[in-house]
């Protein structure tokens, strides 16, 4: 699967900063700028194939909770939009918050959302291994949604239910039978897309952002449930809040943001 425990054990808070890869010129998160977004005929409608019997387990990695997925065979994926290979599903999660005034990574003409979800999938037609694609520049497709508050998001509430047995760090559960597709919102046509990284380390430039134009809905108390995960393990004194869990905005050093949708 796609988190080894390696990567996320150098994350902490630290990295918070404007941490610049050294010649790292597709870094991410960025601002959407619309006005400067330009459109292209050529880019295709996404194509998510999900498998709802492939998830696995959902764990809090210190940093974020992830639903991890199989992908030792091609049973969720992604193609089109940008794409021009098959990108094999291997986890989601979120970015949020302290407040509903702030939480994403990306932003649209600066205006901010109080999550966003990602959808990480990596190149199969390419490369064997998530460990392989995800050094290599086509090696992920990562799908953002931004959150708003609003009407409870039923296909969520299973996930929330499943967040207090994980709110150490390091804690997983089981968790099977949960359709990310469910998480997509009604409109998968219009989106943005660029070239950038990880928003953690090892902040790659391996991915294909594709940031989706229409947001989705979660009730209040849904996203609170989120801020009452913790940073620290059980053995830590100090418990932490897992809140602020998104990373500075990025310069655009001259890339372009191309939509599927003028
Ligand atoms: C080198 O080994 C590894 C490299 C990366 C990872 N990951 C965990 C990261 O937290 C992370 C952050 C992502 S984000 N916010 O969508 O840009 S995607 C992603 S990950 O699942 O690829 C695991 C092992
Ligand atoms: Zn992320």
């Amino acid at each position: 699967a796609c988190s080894s425990k390696y990567v996320l054990s150098q994350m902490h808070p630290m990295w918070q900063g404007p941490l610049a890869v050294p010649g790292g010129d597709r870094q991410s998160p960025i601002d959407i700028v619309v006005r400067k977004s330009i459109f292209d005929s050529k880019l295709k409608p996404l194509v998510t194939k999900y498998d709802p019997h492939t998830c696995q387990q959902i764990w809090n990695n210190g940093y974020s909770f992830l639903v991890e997925y199989d992908d030792t065979t091609d049973k969720s994926t992604l193609q089109g939009g940008p794409l021009e290979d098959k990108f094999r599903l291997c986890q989601f999660h979120f970015h949020w918050g302290e407040t509903n005034a702030w939480g994403s990574e990306h932003t649209v003409d600066k205006k901010l959302f109080p999550a966003e979800l990602h959808l990480v999938h990596w190149n199969s037609d390419k490369y064997s291994l998530f460990e392989e694609a995800v050094m290599e520049d086509n090696g992920l497709a990562v799908i953002g949604v931004f959150l708003k508050v609003g009407k409870r998001h039923e296909g969520l509430q299973k996930l929330v239910d499943a967040l207090p047995a994980i709110r150490h760090k390091d804690s997983v559960v089981e968790f099977n039978r949960f359709d990310p597709g469910c998480l997509l919102p009604t409109n998968t046509d219009d989106y943005w897309t660029y070239h950038g990284s990880l928003t953690t380390p090892p902040l790659t430039e391996s991915v294909t952002w594709i940031i989706m134009k229409q947001h989705i809905e979660v009730s209040h108390d849904q996203l609170a449930v989120f801020r009452s995960l913790l940073f620290t393990s059980a053995e830590e004194d100090m418990q932490k809040s897992m809140v602020n869990n998104f990373r500075v905005q990025q310069p655009l050093r001259g890339r372009a943001v191309r939509s599927s949708f003028s």
